[in-house]
């Protein structure tokens, strides 16, 4: 925490954010269309008899046909050749540590308040299938309730071969390398500091350009990620539309053999075919992949007094059924100023019927002194107690409330979900764990007074 030179800091990061060489649509959950060659998108129809160019036409459905028009959500794919060209599914057995459903009582269940050291990237080359593990979840994708929380970690680029999941839409966070994603709407550059999300059932391959790369990923399996409702914030701000990323259409026309890696109800399963899934020439639609930077986000906070709920920084948000209520919600804690006088400035001491796992791209979060590094995590599940350590609290008290800087060069996020997760084998492993994070708040200074008001 600063404040100095806040007069002059850059607040805003500019068109140069993160340099990209791919080219993108802009907007969130418009419409897009792409067309790699002239014209190789039909006009006024989605099915001629024969497609430009002899493509074939194949509708991928992003919500039942029947969904309203303001959520449906589908894409017309315009392939060389349907995706259904591939040999039977076999189960993929070399990565036994992606785990789908929470149901069964082998999961382990905590109240615990949880916190994980960095994961280790692997030293011997595993791609972004292999380095997969997840951390907990809760509920069932065969039902589709529920989501997942995976951490990947990647050495090497997937070699022919690609990644869907018919489970559910991944949310990744990348907080070590940067993704370079081939999908077969396009191809996304995502670097520490930007998202992606990759819906159900899009194929895609990870590329990994810096080399050892880690990061997080959040998989839901139901709804679809959106911005939330700006209420009385107005037209503008937080994440805004404009600043979304779509790819464009690129294509390959390969015969080479490329392996289908499919997470269905939980489990890895693979199919081998004779050609590269990414020969999509055109498409169309509103059911796409995208990217965004969350320096972008335009940060709307208290300018008076008292701690604002950190709602006010969700950068998307998956509705459930219940109103006002997310199955998660991706909320970041970014750089900004902190004005509010006769505060207590920290996150505040609570108990959420929601709970909260949280990651660390990059510097230190604002509510821990401690081992709550880059690359690690935390979990405060369902009304476990949690709030700033020990070291904050004191921090805290005695400050002078100047206004300042928070979290300049620091960039946590929370997924925050309604549902309460179970943990895999590999998650409560204690030795991945800070089994001494209890002692976080373990020397909070008590200092009531009945004397002093
Ligand atoms: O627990 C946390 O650190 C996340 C959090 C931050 C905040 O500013 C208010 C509530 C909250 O859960
Ligand atoms: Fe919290």
């Amino acid at each position: 925490m600063s404040s100095s030179s806040t007069a002059t800091a850059q607040i805003h990061p500019g068109p140069n954010a993160a340099p990209d060489p791919y080219e993108y649509q802009s907007g969130f959950g418009n419409h897009f269309s792409s067309s790699a060659l002239p014209n190789a998108l039909p006009v006024g129809q989605n099915t001629p008899q024969v497609c430009p160019y002899g493509l074939y036409a194949e509708q991928l459905s992003g919500t039942a046909f029947t969904v309203g028009r303001s959520s449906n959500q589908r894409s017309w794919l315009y392939r060389i050749r349907p995706s259904v060209m591939h040999r039977p599914f076999s189960r993929y057995q070399e990565n036994p540590f992606v785990v789908g459903a929470f149901t069964d009582q082998t999961s382990t269940v905590t109240p615990a308040q949880i916190r994980w050291l960095p994961f280790d990237i692997p030293e011997n080359a595993v791609d972004f299938v292999d380095g997969l593990r997840t951390l907990g979840g809760a509920g069932d994708p065969a039902v589709k309730n529920g989501l997942a929380v995976h951490i990947y970690t990647a050495s090497r680029s997937m070699d022919r071969r690609a990644f869907c999941s018919s489970d559910g839409d991944m949310l990744l966070v990348p907080q070590q390398g940067r993704l370079d994603i081939t999908t077969e709407f396009g191809k996304l550059m995502v670097a520490p500091n930007e998202i992606a999300v990759i819906q159900r059932g899009m194929r895609f391959s990870v590329s990994v350009p810096d080399g050892p790369s880690r990061g997080y990923m959040l998989e839901v399996f139901d709804g679809h990620f959106e911005l939330p409702d700006l209420g009385p914030i107005g037209a503008n701000g937080l994440a805004n539309p404009r600043d979304f990323q779509t790819p464009t259409a690129q294509y390959v026309n390969q015969i080479e053999e490329w392996t289908i890696v499919n997470k269905f109800q939980g489990s890895l399963f693979a199919a081998t075919q004779n050609h590269s899934p990414y020969d999509v020439v055109a498409w169309h639609g509103n059911y796409a992949p995208y990217k965004y930077n969350l320096a972008y986000f335009n940060v709307v906070g208290s300018v008076s007094f008292d701690h604002i709920d950190p709602s006010v920084f969700t950068v998307l948000t998956c509705k459930s059924a219940h109103p006002g209520t997310a199955v998660a919600d991706f909320v970041i804690f970014p750089p900004r100023f902190e004005v509010q006088m006769g505060t207590f400035r920290p996150p505040y001491f609570h108990r959420n019927c929601m709970s909260e796992f949280m990651g660390l791209i990059h510097g230190s979060y604002e509510a821990k002194r401690g081992k709550f590094l880059p690359g690690g995590a935390s979990l405060h599940s369902t009304m476990t107690p949690h709030g700033p350590d020990s070291a904050t609290v004191e921090n805290a008290v005695a400050r002078d409330l100047q206004p300042g800087r928070v979290a300049d060069g620091t960039q946590a996020f929370m997924f925050e979900t309604m549902f309460q997760l179970r943990l895999t084998e590999w998650a409560a492993q204690s030795q991945i764990q800070d089994t001494d994070y209890y002692k976080a708040w373990q020397t909070i200074p008590v200092t009531f007074n009945p004397d002093k008001i």
